[in-house]
């Protein structure tokens, strides 16, 4: 495991760049500037990995890197926005440089404060002249619906508020850095993508190679690279990052834009497109009602996307209200004997003559692998290939019955599978991810630089790549939102008390600042990390 960098630092913590770059370093995990580079700087020193600062009260700023804290020497620039005629009305053009974002927001009288990041919005100073910006856009991974918004208020963004004329579309994913063509991008060209689902620049998965993404980055003379992707992309823009600004030392701002209908990423509150997906898997769901509903004794079972997480699945469900019985891969599930599927499925034949289930494609893996033998597949990105739990599902659910005279079924199998993300996004993840697009280009042009951009509670926030990729989003069958979805199906649970009290949510781990050598250690080991009065607590220090 690599070891932290601490930085530790008075409360408030969070300020402005350059006053910033005063916090403490204790300790660096960095590797030199590559020297051959051409356009790479040497960085003049070496930056943390993890910027931790600590406050009262147990607060910690989980932060993210800053150009200047490879290159400290880089100039800024008041920035253009108070100048702009739009911004004019606005009474504070900045967000106030101390602002941070509290990653939990239920807290008892005895909590500590816990986890914060830096909110995210436009600086007093900029570390990008609008002549100088060379930005790169590039999607990856599977399509969502939101692309082509977050694609085009990239570049108005850009344009509109920092005067920024220079974009470059990579095509077809984190390949097209060396093996396709860019694109020039510009406010005309990119008009009215919006309205169109997938993505104008295309994508694929696989082919990360970080060292030629960099090699290109360096040679195009890149200075701001906006990656639009799922959980796989962001641990390929983490390396990017790695390679191109801490490595070789090149002032340019890595952004990352989380993209996922699965609703996997950790932290953020939802991820752009996700609202849209649920609402297109309604139309599916319906359809299953109403064949479902005109047939004798009809079973309509629907499957929808969600490879490891069932949130598609269980908001569609709550959504519907015609569903009978979601699964998802959270919550296991068995098919015979007392209290299984199958018992339940004849249950509510019985009683209402008809029924609807909707199963996540992740669920009942286990099950499948169980009664068939498959060797585990692949896609090009490393994600495992599913086996189809819909159509194992059916076939299960029409042998029980064929074993059944006088009991027939009619069974209707729908699988929108692609539908519901190829769709052009609905109002409320357009203006989602307008937003997303004008953080993103705030934190980029205020220098900031290997984070995602993505609302906590309510709040846009730069968060670091470390802490969207070290684990995925999981629906909790603890939590209340799950019973909800029992309740409104009243489906079985399939769990035993004992599955429920094993299946608690995972107590989120605090950030601890590792203790170190010498006189810190002792400030480090006793809690409040920093009261602001210590020598090492000055943010001169
Ligand atoms: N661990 C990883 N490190 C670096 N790049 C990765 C990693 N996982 C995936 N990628 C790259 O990210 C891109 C998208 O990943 P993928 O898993 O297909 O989609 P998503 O980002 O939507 O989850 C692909 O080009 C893939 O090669
Ligand atoms: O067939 P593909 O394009 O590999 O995509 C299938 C997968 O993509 C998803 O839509 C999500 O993909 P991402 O991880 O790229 O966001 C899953 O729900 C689904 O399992
Ligand atoms: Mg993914």
């Amino acid at each position: 495991m690599e070891t932290a960098t601490v930085v530790v630092a008075p409360v408030p913590v969070a300020i402005a760049p350059p006053a910033q770059h005063k916090l403490l370093e204790l300790k660096s995990s960095f590797a030199p500037a590559a020297k051959s580079a051409p356009q790479a700087r040497k960085a003049a020193k070496p930056a943390p990995k993890k910027k931790l600062a600590g406050g009262s009260g147990g607060y910690v700023l989980e932060d993210v890197p800053h150009l200047t804290d490879y290159l400290p020497e880089l100039k800024s620039y008041p920035n253009p926005l108070q100048d702009h005629p739009a911004y004019s009305v606005v009474k504070q053009y900045f967000v106030n440089p101390d602002d941070t974002v509290a990653k939990k927001i239920v807290v008892h009288k005895g909590s500590a404060r816990g986890t914060h990041f830096r909110r995210a919005g436009p600086r007093q100073r900029v570390y990008f002249q609008p002549g100088e910006v060379r930005a790169a856009i590039v999607t990856c991974g599977g399509l969502c619906p939101g692309l082509n918004t977050v694609i085009r208020e990239l570049v108005c963004g850009l344009h509109d508020m920092y005067g920024v004329t220079s974009v470059l579309g990579i095509e077809g994913g984190y390949k097209g850095f060396y093996a396709r063509n860019t694109v020039d991008l510009t406010p005309r060209s990119v008009n009215g993508i919006h309205k169109r689902g997938g993505t104008v620049l295309g994508t694929s998965r696989g082919g990360q190679d970080t060292g030629k993404i960099a090699d290109s980055i360096q040679d195009r003379g890149i200075n701001q690279v906006y990656i639009i992707g799922g959980d796989g992309t962001q641990k390929g823009a983490a390396s990017i990052h790695d390679e191109v600004v801490r490595r070789r030392g090149i002032p340019c701002a890595v952004v990352g834009v989380p993209k996922t209908i699965d609703n996997d990423i950790a932290v953020i509150d939802r991820s752009f497109g996700f609202d849209t997906a649920v609402e297109e898997a309604q139309r599916a769901i319906s359809a299953a009602h109403v064949e479902a509903e005109s047939a004798e004794n009809g079973v309509g079972v629907v499957k929808l996307m969600g490879r490891n997480s069932g949130f598609i699945a269980m908001h569609a469900t709550l959504a519907s209200r015609d569903v009978d019985c979601c699964l998802i891969p959270e919550s296991p599930f068995y098919m015979e004997g007392n209290g299984g599927l199958l018992e339940f499925v004849e249950r509510r034949l019985r009683e209402n003559g008809h029924m609807v289930i909707v199963v996540a494609e992740g669920a009942g893996q286990d099950l499948i692998a169980k009664s068939m033998h498959f060797a585990d597949t692949h896609d090009a990105s490393g994600n495992k290939v599913l086996l189809d739990v819909g159509l194992w599902l059916c076939q299960k659910i029409k042998e029980h019955f064929k074993r059944k005279p006088g009991f027939p079924i009619t069974l209707k199998y729908i699988d929108p599978t692609y539908m519901i993300r190829a769709v052009p996004s609905n109002a409320s993840d357009n203006v989602y991810c307008t937003l997303l697009a004008h953080s993103a280009i705030h934190g980029a042009m205020a220098g900031y630089t290997g984070f995602t951009v993505a609302p906590v509670n309510g709040r846009h926030a730069y968060i670091p790549f470390y802490r969207i990729t070290e684990k995925q989003n999981k629906v909790v069958i603890t939590d209340r939102m799950w019973a909800r979805v029992l309740c409104s199906t009243n489906q079985p649970c399939f769990l035993t008390h004992e599955d429920v009290e094993g299946a608690g949510q995972e107590e989120e781990e605090e950030p601890q600042l590792p203790l170190v050598e010498g006189d810190n250690a002792l400030l480090l080991r006793s809690p409040p990390m920093c009261n602001g009065n210590g020598p090492l607590c000055s943010g001169a220090a």
